[in-house]
């Protein structure tokens, strides 16, 4: 399985992203800057976290016109998993592949520290390897992570089950229902505020976050490696 990691201009956890994905699930990876235009070649499409375009105007309000993005697009529309993390999630609400937008955080300070996540789906491709309701310790580093979205959206998120992690005790940026990620309905792309790819190994203070990465090469292999 292959997965491609995105580059804009200003992201600064690619390096961390595909270091989680070739040295501590060893599948292959790739490096893919903004200006690609096709994507097809891989399995998994990785949008990290940063500033990409220095945050101007709104976090991935810039980074969402990139040629990748069409790329990107078209990866969704085939079903294949794409994951935004932080930056990559604005830059997936900014394109419109996931409902919502990101308000600066409630206190208006940037917060970098780790949290609680309660694993609200766990029938996802991102998060079968976790048990339902499991609570996981995944650093957050946003300035903007304050989700909002309308009535009806909310709703819909509740009704389809696409609330896939909520903050856990204190919401730290005062996002809407505690969302921390949500999936789209077809549920192969997902946004979500926390990192992750920071969270690996049990030197970096919790290695919960690999389990996100092993449930989308488990989705993957179940889905095409044959079996006589
Ligand atoms: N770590 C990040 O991806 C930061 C995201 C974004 N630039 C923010 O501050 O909200």
């Amino acid at each position: 399985m292959k997965f491609a990691v995105v580059v804009f201009p200003g992201s600064n956890c690619d390096v961390d992203m595909y270091h989680a994905i070739a040295d501590e699930l060893g599948e292959e990876v790739e490096y893919v800057w903004h200006e690609e235009d096709n994507l097809d070649r891989f399995d998994a499409i990785l949008l990290p976290g940063g500033f990409s375009y220095g945050d101007y105007l709104r976090s991935g309000a810039i980074a969402r016109f990139s040629k990748v993005m069409a790329a990107v697009k078209k990866a969704a529309e085939a079903g294949k998993p794409v994951l935004g993390v932080c930056n990559g999630f604005q830059i997936l609400l900014e394109a419109g592949l996931l409902p919502g937008a990101m308000r600066r955080n409630q206190g208006l300070k940037f917060i970098c520290r780790p949290v609680q996540l309660t694993v609200e789906n766990n029938e996802t491709m991102f998060t079968s390897a976790y048990e339902k309701g499991e609570v996981i310790t995944i650093p957050i580093a946003h300035g903007e992570g304050n989700y909002y979205c309308d009535e009806q959206t909310l709703e819909r998120l509740v009704e389809n089950r696409q609330i896939v992690f909520r903050y856990h005790g204190e919401n730290p940026n005062g996002s809407l229902a505690d969302i921390a990620g949500i999936v789209n309905e077809r549920g192969n792309v997902l946004g979500m505020m926390p990192h992750p790819e920071r969270a690996v190994d049990a030197l970096l203070g919790s290695a919960d976050g690999l389990k996100l990465f092993r449930s989308i090469v488990n989705y993957w292999r179940e889905t095409h490696v044959v079996t006589a």
